[in-house]
């Protein structure tokens, strides 16, 4: 098969979708692997390196996009990468659709098929192809919040980890899966006094355990949310329910429970957030603030350590990108039903419920797709 990797193009993002070791490993499989130059830098690989694993370097994105049958990605593929998808093509990348209505109504018209890391599943009912990044991004939260509320940047001026006579900065992670996790550990590790709220009770309990009092942890209802709002400096949204769109935990309205200047960072904002007043931003532009409340919102955060991003996120879907690559997708997901969760888009149909559901769309089962 010839595998594509196009440079990415969304704002300051320097991750890249294959990597050196996995462009190797591909053609030691027997496949062509095409990286559009220049695809790597920001991650730290030269055209230099792909060329040594054996790949090919690609000119322009339009060539790389006309030649392979598989494109490989990381972000979910903005409107002029749309264009050059074609009927037969597979996409393998992130795409959070649900709340995304333009690319979801691109891709159908592609008539490519689209398999989205983020619904990939594992033996187990993770999420092995969002969990590395959700460790990135979880880690990085609640560094981007405290760089948030120092007083130049519109917060309140609380410090982390107080200093002694001082109180610490008390901070809400609100899902206590993968980035909860994260979220939790650096946190904690600041010195913040951490409450972690989910609605598993046995995910609660898991955390009790390996936080050994270190964080308090707390059923996640509209009363808990109301009674912690008042006292947080930062509120961490870390919520998921796979494929679809995010729960809105937080109303406009409860901002004003909250302490002027302190902080929302919602990590779940590409699937369109856990906030009401979030909407995306960038590595650019990242914060806004509504009703004194300072939100950073920015929907591809593990962009912004490319190189631990890249390696992480590569380890991770080499396995499924080689059985793409090797058995062709239909085949490659009639082996595998955790791959076969992954199947959002295929010839014109939407193949994943949750998705459907958000955006009111007819969704077929991907097993059906099977059978097209
Ligand atoms: N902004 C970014 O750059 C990135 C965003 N993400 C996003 O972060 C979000 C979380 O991802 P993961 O931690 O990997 O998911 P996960 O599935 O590991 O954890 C989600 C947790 O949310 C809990 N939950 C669901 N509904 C809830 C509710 N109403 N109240 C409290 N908890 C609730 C679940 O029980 C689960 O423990 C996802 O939307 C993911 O796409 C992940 C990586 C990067
Ligand atoms: C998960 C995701 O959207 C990201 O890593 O950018
Ligand atoms: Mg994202």
């Amino acid at each position: 098969m010839i595998i594509g990797c196009p440079k990415e193009i969304k704002p300051q993002e320097f991750r890249v979708g294959v990597t050196p070791n996995a462009a190797r490993e591909a053609v030691a499989h027997g496949h062509t692997v095409l990286i559009e130059t220049g695809a790597g830098l920001g991650a730290g690989f030269d055209d230099a390196a792909y060329i040594d694993a054996g790949a090919q370097i690609e000119a322009t994105a339009k060539d790389l996009f006309a030649k392979a049958d598989m494109i490989v990605k990381v972000k979910e593929p903005q409107a002029p990468e749309r264009k050059m998808l074609r009927e037969g093509q597979l996409l393998f990348t992130y795409l959070h659709l649900a709340p995304d209505p333009e690319q979801t109504k691109d891709l159908l018209a592609s008539g490519a098929t689209c398999i989205a890391y983020e619904t990939v599943t594992d033996a187990k009912g993770g999420l092995p192809l969002l969990a590395p990044m959700s460790e990135v991004a979880g880690r990085l939260a609640p560094q981007a919040g405290a760089w948030a509320l120092q007083k130049a940047n519109g917060g309140s001026g609380v410090l982390m980890g107080g200093v002694p006579g001082v109180r610490p900065a008390n901070v809400a992670i609100i899902g206590g899966g993968v980035v909860g996790t994260a979220a939790a550990r650096v946190a904690v590790g600041m010195g913040a006094n951490v409450t972690v709220l989910d609605r598993s009770v046995p995910r609660l309990s898991y955390l009790d355990d390996v936080f050994m009092g270190r964080l308090t942890t707390q059923y996640s209802d509209k009363g808990a949310m109301e009674e912690l709002l008042p006292r947080m400096d930062m509120v961490v949204g870390a919520v998921l329910v796979p494929g679809a769109a995010a729960p809105k935990l937080v109303t406009r309205e409860q901002l004003s429970l909250m302490q002027p200047g302190s902080v929302l960072v919602d990590v779940a904002i590409d699937q369109g957030g856990c906030f009401e007043t979030s909407k995306a931003t960038t590595h650019q532009d990242p914060i806004y603030e509504v009703d004194g409340i300072v939100h950073y919102c920015v929907a591809n955060m593990p962009g912004a350590v490319a190189r631990t991003s890249t390696i992480a996120l590569g380890n991770a879907t080499m396995p499924f990108m080689l059985a793409l690559a090797g058995k062709g997708w239909k085949q490659a997901c009639k082996d595998d039903a955790n791959l076969l969760n992954g199947l959002n888009v295929h010839a014109g149909q939407l193949t994943y419920a949750a998705v459907g559901e958000a955006l009111g769309i007819d969704a077929i089962t991907p097993q059906q797709a099977l059978d097209v």
